[in-house]
């Protein structure tokens, strides 16, 4: 297996991209769930969205991703549309129900989206998904089956291949749902290192205390209605 250090493989910089939402609106069914949403985030910012469970959080996650359409309003990744950022392999996402391909080791659930979907070969994307490994704290299960994991490990390897192909927006739906503190205490330090983030991050949650500390921005989500919250939890303003 090689090991050669990360700085042989040929890596990009990336920092993120900048987000722009204006006036969105979207249906789903008869009803109005995102109404009149607005809010800009800076380049390798962390956005938390949080509210009740049916308030929009998913859906707002579907149409950044560019995968659900608007009813009204635009959305600019990057000073591109949100499916245009989709299309340029610019957007990464884990969706609840997202899971690792069982059948694969978390070693080749790492190399098959550095194959298959930035078509390196193998020897690259082995160096890559090595050096992931290691910084998700994987290697030493990198031969296991998904389903002998604990939850939480699942989640870290599913943010190790989320995060292999190096999306410059990330966006995660309730990614910290149903793992115990130290789980999510693991996963925030991997989203906020000390290095600094490279990718910007838009995140739902319903225990936005685990990640305040390294949240930007909160965005809240209460039924029918969309406010926008800083940092200091000071409202910037009902649509
Ligand atoms: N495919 C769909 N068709 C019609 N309505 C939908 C669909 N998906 C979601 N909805 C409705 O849209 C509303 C918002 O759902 P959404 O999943 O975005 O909420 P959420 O805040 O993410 O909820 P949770 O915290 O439970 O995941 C809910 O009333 C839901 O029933």
């Amino acid at each position: 297996m090689n090991l050669a250090p990360a700085s042989t493989a040929p890596e990009s910089v990336v920092s993120g991209l900048g987000v722009e939402v204006k006036g969105l609106v979207v249906r789903r069914g008869a009803r109005r769930v995102l109404d009149n949403l607005s809010f800009q985030l800076a380049a390798a910012e962390l956005l938390l969205i949080t509210g009740p469970a049916g308030c929009g959080k998913s859906t707002l996650l579907q149409t950044l991703a560019g995968v659900l359409s608007v009813d009204a309003g635009q959305i600019l990744v990057g000073g591109r549309s949100a499916a245009e950022a989709l299309a340029a392999g610019q957007v990464g996402a884990v969706f609840q129900r997202d899971s690792l391909l069982p059948e694969l080791t978390v070693l080749e659930n790492l190399l098959l989206p550095l194959m298959v979907g930035r078509r390196l070969s193998r020897r690259v994307a082995m160096i890559r998904a090595q050096v992931l490994l290691a910084q998700f704290g994987l290697v030493d299960i990198m031969h296991a089956w998904p389903g002998r994991l604990s939850d939480a490990l699942r989640r870290r390897a599913l943010l190790a291949r989320v995060m292999a192909v190096q999306p410059e927006l990330l966006l995660l739906d309730d990614i910290l749902a149903g793992l115990d503190a130290a789980g999510r205490a693991l996963i925030v330090r991997i989203l906020s290192p000390p290095t600094g983030r490279v990718a910007t991050i838009i995140a739902t949650t319903s225990r936005p205390e685990d990640f305040a500390r390294d949240a930007g921005a909160m965005l809240l989500l209460p039924q029918g209605t969309a406010i926008r919250y800083d940092q200091r939890g000071t409202d910037n303003g009902a649509p």
